[in-house]
């Protein structure tokens, strides 16, 4: 039998993840790295792992930053894997490139810059080729203009926030808002009833809504042609989010004045009028550092105590210790599974010292502190329960 409590976690790294996130993982508990086997855990950025054969020793997913798209959820949510993701870790950064797009787009900074580039510094009318090119990228400034916000999550309240303070007026929409989003908003922040009523009323649109069913083209062929012909679309959330063959069209159409995204589609690549970057919204180093200590401080309380926070599938779960023998499961949300949990217990000679049990949705997650060592006879009847979907054995390190 493995001494569990001395036993090393594989974690598989998948994307660039940053050092000061990896350095917390000690190298008495954990072998880390691109090419590690039988993986505990699996770190990741955006790799897409759809189709992706996640091995059956992965205990957790971790999603170094916010949107889980790329992740299977439902088919870890199953096998009773944790995804964990890190609410807000770059949502500053993100804030930050909205702000950069916006004012790209209203001081045309793309073509000025172009100009400059082509200037020839040997010509000797230098000078008077700058003020005389300059009037071709007179722009509008953002205060008094209108923002319209969807999306008013970690991402989209700092948004709303920064475009106040610049003077803009700003309209926002998130049907599930949280109460913790709507108290983190400015009081000046006005609330719209629907997509189709943002797109109306604004001059700059921007998107902060993660990519599920119910946002796959949520800008689309039937309501971009609400937004005002010298609008400004900006999409920091996902290429699904918004339909670009609609974006081009209206833009053809002079219906757009400007389409800026983080997502630089073919289609898209070399358009006067789209301001495409490279995926770069949470590429800073404080948020690369802020989702990797986020995420792997998450990891560790998964991996060591069983503590769950910030999983997307799982309900947040946490207990003091107060015995070196713990018993973390995962199980179907249906009813009787804690009584054949704890007459299975019994029936190994375990007596509970202390239990907390939560569900979220289909998910009920368990943590069952004993009074003496479990043995893996014990643990296989535990897994042996019909709805039960994962049981991991997590003894206090000697
Ligand atoms: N470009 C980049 O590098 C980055 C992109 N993202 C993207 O931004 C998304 C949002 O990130 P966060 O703000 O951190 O997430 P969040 O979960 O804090 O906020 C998302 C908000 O969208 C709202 N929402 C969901 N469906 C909606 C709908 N149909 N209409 C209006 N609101 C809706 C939710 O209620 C929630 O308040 C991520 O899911 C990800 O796709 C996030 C970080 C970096
Ligand atoms: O956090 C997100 O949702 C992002 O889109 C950031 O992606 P990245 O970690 O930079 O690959």
């Amino acid at each position: 039998m493995p001494d569990r409590a001395t036993q090393r976690f594989p974690v598989l790294v998948m994307n660039q993840i940053s050092a000061s996130g990896l350095s917390r993982l000690s190298a008495e508990r954990y072998q880390v790295g691109k090419d590690v086997t039988d993986p505990a855990a699996v770190l990741v950025r955006s790799a897409d792992l759809h189709g992706v054969t996640i091995p059956a020793t992965v205990q957790a997913i971790c999603r170094a930053g916010a949107g889980v798209n790329n992740i299977p959820v439902p088919a870890m949510t199953a096998r009773g894997v944790p995804v964990f993701n890190a609410p807000g870790a770059n949502a500053n950064a993100v804030k930050e490139l909205v702000l950069v797009g916006m004012l790209m787009a209203a001081r045309h900074i793309a073509p000025a810059l172009d100009f400059v580039a082509k200037l020839d510094g040997a010509s000797p009318d230098l000078d008077k080729k700058v003020e005389d090119g300059k009037k071709a990228f007179a722009g509008f400034e953002l205060a008094g203009q209108t923002l319209g916000v969807i999306g008013l999550g970690k991402i989209g309240c700092l948004v709303a926030d920064a475009a106040i303070k610049l003077g803009m007026d700003v309209l926002g929409f998130d049907p599930e808002i949280t109460v913790d989003a709507a108290w983190s908003l400015p009081s000046q922040v006005r609330r719209a009833g629907s997509v189709n009523e943002v797109l109306r009323a604004s001059r700059f649109v921007t998107l902060h809504v993660p990519l599920v069913a119910a946002t796959k083209g949520l800008v689309n062929e039937s309501n971009i042609g609400l937004m005002r012909a010298d609008g400004v679309l900006l999409n920091f959330s996902r290429e699904g989010v918004v339909s670009n063959s609609a974006v081009l069209d209206a833009l053809g159409a002079k219906e757009l004045a400007h389409y800026v995204c983080d997502f630089p589609e073919a289609s898209l690549l070399g358009h006067p009028k789209v301001i495409a970057l490279p995926h770069l919204g949470a590429s800073t180093r404080e948020a690369e550092e802020n989702c990797a200590v986020m995420v792997v401080d998450q990891l560790r309380e998964y991996l060591e105590q069983g503590h769950i926070s910030n999983a997307v599938n799982f309900p947040n779960v946490s207990m003091a210790r107060e015995s070196a023998y713990r018993i973390a499961i995962a199980n179907s949300n249906v009813p009787n599974m804690l009584g054949q949990i704890s007459t299975a217990m019994a029936a190994a000679g375990l007596n509970i010292h202390n239990m907390v049990n939560k569900s979220r949705g289909e998910m009920a997650y368990t943590l069952v502190d004993v009074d003496s060592p479990v043995t893996e006879d014990a643990l296989a009847h535990i897994a042996a329960i019909p709805g039960v979907l994962k049981v991991r054995y997590l003894p206090v390190q000697a």
